[in-house]
This record gives structure tokens, C-alpha cells and sequence, in this order.
């Protein structure tokens, strides 16, 4: 068997990593107990997809990424989520804060050669939104 490797000329690369943070939070309008006061420690799962690798052989460095995400993620973390900008207007879902950490992550982050493609939020072991733009 030949142990020859071709750099692929095509395909792209997904990368994925987590951070996370422990928040309480209530919902409103909500009918049911996740209206009462509750917290989660939330696991937010960035993936960036790039075509071209660097010298090093790498879409980004993992590490790149979890210093971005953590940045933001620092603002939320051991906090009440409903009196934090912009949770103090947008009830925080998972929906909308996997929206919101996306919107944040791109911002600063997003190149030519790579993208946030998708986040997904984990509010505990069972249930988790994926926002993808
Ligand atoms: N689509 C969404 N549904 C729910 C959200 C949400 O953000 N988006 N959030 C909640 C609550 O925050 C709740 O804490 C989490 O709900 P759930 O996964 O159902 O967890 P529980 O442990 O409370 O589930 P039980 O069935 O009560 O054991 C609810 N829904
Ligand atoms: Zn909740």
C-alpha cells in the first residue's frame, strides 16, 4: 500500500471547540418552570470552516478560537443572563444566545480563508440549539 499523501485540491476543513460558562437565567412568557429563576452551565460549540490550510498545516489554531469565544463568553459567566446587554431586552434562549455568540465571534474573526459556521448552544446534557448563518 502506497503511503503517498496529495494536498487535496478541493474540500474544505470544519473545525470544531467549546467553551463554557455558568449563567442563571429566567424565561419570559414562558409557560412553565423555566420561567422561575434556574441556571445552566452552558456549553457553547464553535465551528469554523476554512478551505486552505497555513504553513503549520491548520485551518486556526483551536486555541485562537477558544480565546475569542472565551472573551465573550467571560461577560455572561456567573451572571444573572436577564440583566446583561443584550439579554436584558432579548429573552436568552438558547436560540438567541447561540445567535448572539456568532454574531459576536464573526465579527471579530471571520477572514477570507476562514468562517463561523456554525454555534451551538448546550443547555445541559439533553438539549442544545445550533444557530448556522
Ligand atoms: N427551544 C427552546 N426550548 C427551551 C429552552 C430554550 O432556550 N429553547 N429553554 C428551556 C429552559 O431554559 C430549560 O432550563 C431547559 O429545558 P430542558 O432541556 O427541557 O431541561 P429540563 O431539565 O428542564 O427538562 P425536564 O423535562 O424538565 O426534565 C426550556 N425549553
Ligand atoms: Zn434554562
Amino acid at each position: 500500500m502506497s503511503t503517498a499523501y496529495s494536498l487535496p485540491s478541493g474540500g474544505s476543513y470544519t473545525l470544531t471547540t467549546e467553551v463554557e460558562f455558568a449563567a442563571a437565567h429566567r424565561l419570559h412568557g414562558y409557560d412553565g418552570n423555566c420561567a422561575r429563576l434556574h441556571g445552566h452551565n452552558w456549553r457553547v460549540v464553535i465551528e469554523v470552516t476554512g478551505q486552505t490550510l497555513d504553513e503549520v498545516g491548520m485551518v486556526v489554531d483551536f486555541k485562537v478560537i477558544r480565546a475569542q469565544a472565551r472573551e465573550i463568553a467571560k461577560r455572561l459567566d456567573h451572571a444573572y443572563l436577564n440583566e446583561v446587554p443584550p439579554f436584558d431586552s432579548v429573552n436568552p434562549t438558547a436560540e438567541h444566545i447561540a445567535a448572539y455568540f456568532h454574531q459576536a465571534l464573526a465579527a471579530g474573526f471571520d477572514t477570507d480563508a476562514y468562517r463561523v459556521s456554525a454555534v451551538t448552544v448546550w443547555e445541559n446534557d439533553r438539549s442544545a440549539v445550533t444557530f448556522r448563518p
